[in-house]
């Protein structure tokens, strides 16, 4: 297949976001360097709404639509996200051309005064609006008070700055990335803040019948990851897992076995289903489909039907 003449990157316009369409831009810069590279920023529905809980407007699929629409139309050829904001099924028509390596993919403990989670005071105020982190830390300090906090990575970090909270728990990918890593004061380990499925992965997106750029993004493609992040997602998909739902899934391939870590939660913690298992990666998918139906098992289905769950 001869290389390709131009390919125009969709990204959301958050300086994330283009972090990482600009990371993706240079990769294939270096792969392809007769090939124009463009990025064409967006903003999209999920950016302008700021006020209300994500869970409550719709979730993941608010960040990528219009994105998906500027493929659909032409306007660009792939579209950049971060795994964690891709719904778990693809709208029609568009696919994965590649799951790039993971960044580090652990929470991270956010603090002006203090060092640790376990070092803050009762009754502090912890700021997050995922209810993934919510549940886990109600769950292991149940004296902190927790918080809604939303907006992008620099206004999160400005509104603790500005005193609202004691600390605030983001994503360590995100801070690295965006070159604010000094600003972690700890990394939460997986036992104490299971991650988001797909935490930490960028995954390249393109209209479903552009083999073309599935060929070419193969470089960028790595298995390890996909791997995890698969099973991970496999197992968020049959749990109905979307911003709606307290969940994490972390998975991690070891001499040559993968192992699937996951958990559901009620938003207050209160209960707590988790349940690990592991197999060949390969088999991915399989893993993460068994660990959730026996999460559901465990409990996760009547937590699962306690939540008021909005239809979209
Ligand atoms: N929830 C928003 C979001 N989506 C992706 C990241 C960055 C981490 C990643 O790429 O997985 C973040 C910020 C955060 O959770 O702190």
């Amino acid at each position: 297949m001869p290389n390709p003449e131009k390919i125009i990157i969709a990204s959301r316009e958050s300086q994330l976001a283009m972090w990482q369409a600009h990371f993706i831009r240079d990769r294939l810069v270096q792969l392809y360097p007769q090939t124009e590279i463009a990025i064409l920023g967006m903003t999209t529905k999920g950016d302008q709404i700021l006020d209300t809980s994500l869970s409550k407007i719709g979730g993941k699929g608010l960040f990528i639509k219009e994105l998906e629409q500027a493929l659909e139309d032409g306007r660009a050829d792939i579209a950049v996200h971060s795994m964690k904001d891709i719904p778990m099924n693809l709208p029609r028509g568009f696919i994965l051309a590649a799951i790039t390596e993971r960044e580090d993919p652990r929470d991270a403990f956010v603090s002006n005064n203090f060092n640790r989670l376990k070092d803050l005071p009762e009754g502090s105020i912890v700021g997050t609006s995922s209810l993934r982190r919510e549940s886990q830390i109600r769950a292991n300090f149940p004296l902190l008070e927790v918080r809604p906090l939303r907006g992008n990575v620099q206004t999160r970090l400005r509104k603790l700055d500005e005193g609202e909270y004691s600390a605030i728990i983001l994503a360590a990918a995100g801070l690295i990335r965006l070159g604010l890593g000094y600003r972690i004061s700890a990394v939460l380990s997986p036992e104490s803040s299971l991650p988001a499925v797909g935490q930490g992965a960028l995954g390249i997106e393109c209209r479903d019948n552009r083999s073309d750029l599935v060929e070419w993004m193969q470089p960028l493609h790595d298995p390890v990851t996909s791997a995890c992040v698969k099973a991970e997602r496999a197992m968020s998909r049959v749990l109905g897992g979307s911003c709606q739902v307290p969940l994490g899934g972390y998975a991690e391939i070891s001499e040559d076995i993968l192992t699937l870590r996951g958990f559901v939660a009620t938003p207050d913690g209160s209960r707590i289903v988790a349940d690990k298992s592991s197999g060949k990666p390969e088999a991915g998918e399989i893993i993460g489909e068994q660990l959730a139906e026996n999460l559901k098992q465990q409990g996760a289905q009547a937590i699962l039907d306690s939540l008021d769950l909005d239809p979209n």
